[in-house]
């Protein structure tokens, strides 16, 4: 970020205070704004019909069965919300150890692309790509002598694209941190005929205590052992994000995430400053429960640290921002 150029004259020359004085000043002089363009709207889906579950530890977020989630979408293209980005939950009996539900072209997830492309074919339909949700275990990738294993992890990771390209996503979002995912999966796509299918990295993606709701949503909690360590980014380190980064681009990402997002603006800032490529956020499920049990409390209030939070990310440098406030916050802006 440059710094500011011009000296400020001395007091009282220079009164700031000149240009707070009123709404007309203010809305002059204010440089960043929120729209509903730049949200993503995270959403989990479940099996069964006509029925949504509530997520305990994020009030006001339910997982959807897939007739559900076409409505849901269509609201969220009406209120100008860009795209929508799909989670799986599954119950511990589909989840086994080869994984081979993550690339089933009847899994959950590409039944709701299909549904969703062919209702409300103008929203963009994003996806994570990563097995956690169809482990055993709830790791990201193979446990081989208790570590994840990277090469073989790999190799489901395209199958697993390929399917969801084939079922007419128009964003994939790896979000595994395998090494050499983007460049293979990338490949795999123009050998296949989906040379346009675009890919939004899961770049900076740090081994978080934040990411807790979420898997209580995909119903990973319960399966995971261990923690993410050897495979996510430790959150003391800011160049290894960068080149993580840097390599993610080099190997065909179209856009990049810092993940999680408030606790990480000063690598959603380095990031933009440096590479000048589209850099989105995730505010995370821990961050969103934090916020809503401070709200539910009352020592929040919702629709001010709602749109503060969102538009800080959009301050930082951000081209846009992944949030469970997506409606919620479009709503807001009108
Ligand atoms: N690959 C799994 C995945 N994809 C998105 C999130 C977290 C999203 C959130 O917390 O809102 C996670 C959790 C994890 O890495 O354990």
């Amino acid at each position: 970020m440059t710094s500011p150029s011009a000296p400020a004259p001395a007091f009282p020359a220079h009164r700031p205070r000149r240009l707070r004085r009123s709404p007309a000043l203010r809305a002059m002089v204010r440089q960043t704004a929120l729209t509903p363009a730049d949200l993503i709207w995270p959403v989990f889906l479940m099996e069964g019909e006509d029925a949504e579950a509530p997520v305990a530890s994020m009030p006001g977020v339910s997982r959807r069965t897939v007739d559900r989630i076409v409505p849901a979408a269509r609201e969220a293209a009406d209120l100008g919300i860009p795209a929508i980005c799909l989670f799986p939950y599954t119950a511990a009996e589909a989840r086994t150890e080869d994984c081979a539900e993550a690339w089933s072209p009847e899994n959950l997830t590409n039944r709701a692309i299909r549904a969703i492309k062919q209702a409300v074919p103008e929203i963009a339909v994003m996806t994570d790509i990563a097995l956690d949700p169809y482990n055993i275990n709830g790791q990201d990738g193979y446990v081989e002598d208790g570590y994840v294993v990277n090469d073989r992890t790999v190799e489901a990771l395209v199958r697993m694209a390929l399917a969801q390209a084939e079922a007419g996503a128009d964003i994939l979002g790896p979000s595994d941190m395998m090494d050499g995912r983007i460049g293979a999966i990338r490949a795999a796509l123009e050998a296949e005929g989906h040379g346009h299918v675009a890919i939004m990295s899961y770049a900076a993606k740090f081994a978080s205590g934040f990411y807790g709701p979420f898997r209580d949503a995909v119903g990973a909690s319960s399966a995971l052992k261990g923690d993410k360590t050897t495979y996510q980014i430790d959150p003391a380190n800011r160049d290894e994000a960068l080149r993580m980064v840097a390599r993610d681009l080099a190997e065909g990402a179209d856009m990049v995430m810092v993940k999680p997002g408030m606790p990480y603006l000063d690598l959603c800032a380095a990031v933009k400053d440096r590479f000048e490529v589209p850099t989105f956020a995730y505010q995370v499920s821990g961050e969103y429960a934090m916020m809503q049990a401070a709200i539910q409390n009352g020592w929040l209030q919702g629709e001010a640290v709602m749109m503060e939070s969102l538009l800080a990310f959009k301050r930082a440098g951000c081209d846009g921002i992944l949030t469970y406030f997506a409606p919620e916050a479009a709503r807001a802006l009108g």
